[in-house]
Formats: C-alpha cells, sequence, structure tokens
C-alpha cells in the first residue's frame, strides 16, 4: 500500500528556541502500516507528531497529505484535512467533562457535519466492542482512566479516518486497558490506516511493524 502521510526536509524551531527540534527531517508513512516514534524523552517525538497532525506548521519544509501538500494549505482546509482523514489519541483520553460519554464519542462528528443519529448506534456498538460497559449518559468524571481511554479512542476512531495518530497512548494505563488499544489500532492498521505511536513502552513498539528513532 502506497504512502499516506511524507515529510519533505521538514524543520521545526520553537519561536525563542536557538536550536530545532526537528531538522531536515525527511520521511514517509504507508497504509496499512504502524510506526513507533521512539527517543529519550525531548527529542521531538511529540514535536513530529503534531507537525504531521497538522497542528502545528513547520518552520521549513513540507508534510504532504495524501497527495495534498499540507503546509501550502490556508488554515481552513487544514482544520479539514484533520477533522475528516485523521483520528487522534493522547496519553490522556482529554474527554470533556460536561458531556456525557456518548457525547464525547460524537463530539467531532458535529465538526464533519453527520447527523448524530446516524452515528450513535454506531458510537454504541463501539463501547461495546472495546468493552466500555459504562451507561452511555454517564460523565468522564464517573469512570476509570482505562475506560476513559477507551471512550478517547472510540471518538478518534468512529470516523474510521486512515490515518491514526496517537501520542503515548498507554501511558497511563493498566496492562488489560493498554492491550485493548494498542489491539484496536493494530486492526485498524491491518485494515489499511497509517497508524504512527508515539512510545516510551518496548512492549507497544513490538506490536508496531517498524519503529523509527528520534534525537
Ligand atoms: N511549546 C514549547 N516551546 C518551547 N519548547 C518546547 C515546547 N514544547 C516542547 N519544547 C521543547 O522541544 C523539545 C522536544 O519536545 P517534545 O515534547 O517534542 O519531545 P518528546 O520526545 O515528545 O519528549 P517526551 O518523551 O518527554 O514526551 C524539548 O526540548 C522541549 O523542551
Amino acid at each position: 500500500m502506497g504512502a499516506v502521510l511524507t515529510t519533505d526536509e521538514l524543520t521545526f524551531t520553537y519561536p525563542r528556541a536557538r536550536e530545532p527540534v526537528i531538522s531536515d527531517w525527511t520521511g514517509s508513512f504507508d497504509a496499512g502500516t504502524m510506526t513507533a516514534l521512539v527517543g529519550a524523552s525531548g527529542s521531538g517525538k511529540s514535536t513530529l507528531l503534531f507537525l504531521l497532525g497538522l497542528m502545528m506548521k513547520p518552520t521549513s519544509g513540507t508534510v504532504t497529505v495524501q497527495g495534498i501538500d499540507a503546509t501550502a494549505s490556508h488554515d481552513a482546509h487544514r482544520s479539514h484535512l484533520r477533522a475528516h482523514r485523521y483520528g487522534f489519541i493522547f496519553q490522556d483520553a482529554c474527554l470533556d467533562p460536561r458531556r456525557s460519554v456518548i457525547a464525547n464519542i460524537l463530539q467531532p462528528a458535529t465538526l464533519r457535519g453527520t447527523s448524530h443519529k446516524t452515528l450513535r448506534s454506531c458510537a454504541e456498538e463501539m463501547m461495546q466492542e472495546m468493552g466500555v460497559t459504562v451507561p452511555p449518559q454517564r460523565r468522564p468524571g464517573q469512570i476509570s482512566g482505562g475506560q476513559a481511554q477507551r471512550i478517547a479512542l472510540c471518538r478518534a476512531l468512529l470516523h474510521d479516518p486512515p490515518i491514526i495518530l496517537a501520542d503515548e497512548p498507554t501511558g497511563n494505563l493498566d496492562p488489560a486497558s493498554a492491550e485493548v488499544v494498542v489491539a484496536e489500532l493494530r486492526r485498524r492498521a491491518d485494515k489499511g490506516a497509517c497508524v504512527l505511536i508515539v512510545t516510551h513502552t518496548p512492549a507497544v513498539a513490538e506490536a508496531c511493524d517498524e519503529t523509527i528513532e528520534l534525537g
């Protein structure tokens, strides 16, 4: 399967920093491949993920998403690409505490203009597949960390994105929940998604097809 995400001489320097964190980084990530980004703390793994996820603009160089030069795109187009083609998972589930868990899962669908009615049953089905047995109306403050991360996974994957970026998705999890998360990411890659995982956990890197070390 072909390249989904590519970078050409990507360089990023934080404002007021002297040295770039990412320097002339050229790489390519394929459909159907799960890649681990590893490296020492501070080596730039999250920064690279944010650049690949179009959350930050590079100082120079390009990020190409399914053939589109996202670096040259205007902000609205980048937001559109993020909402439709990406699924993001972070170390902390980052659920909205004011909304029920089901509303959290459905919330990004609003950005995509999809009807909640159509998606609600899919969302509840996904909760079951992930083994989250809590009532859909429960608030994030009333569920465990492992359950919250699995809800975050449902939220990120409901629209079946071709690109999945995960920043230490198992960092705060018990082993059983971590296994569910990694197995689901693996399953998505096997179905054709391009999956990138920043991780410090050797077992997670071992579940990947490739490992890229920064630093
Ligand atoms: N907002 C920021 N402003 C300035 N410097 C930053 C900012 N965010 C990160 N950095 C610096 O950029 C470098 C890379 O940070 P980054 O978070 O990408 O590393 P990392 O490899 O993901 O680290 P960790 O494994 O500890 O999460 C670090 O030296 C960090 O201090």
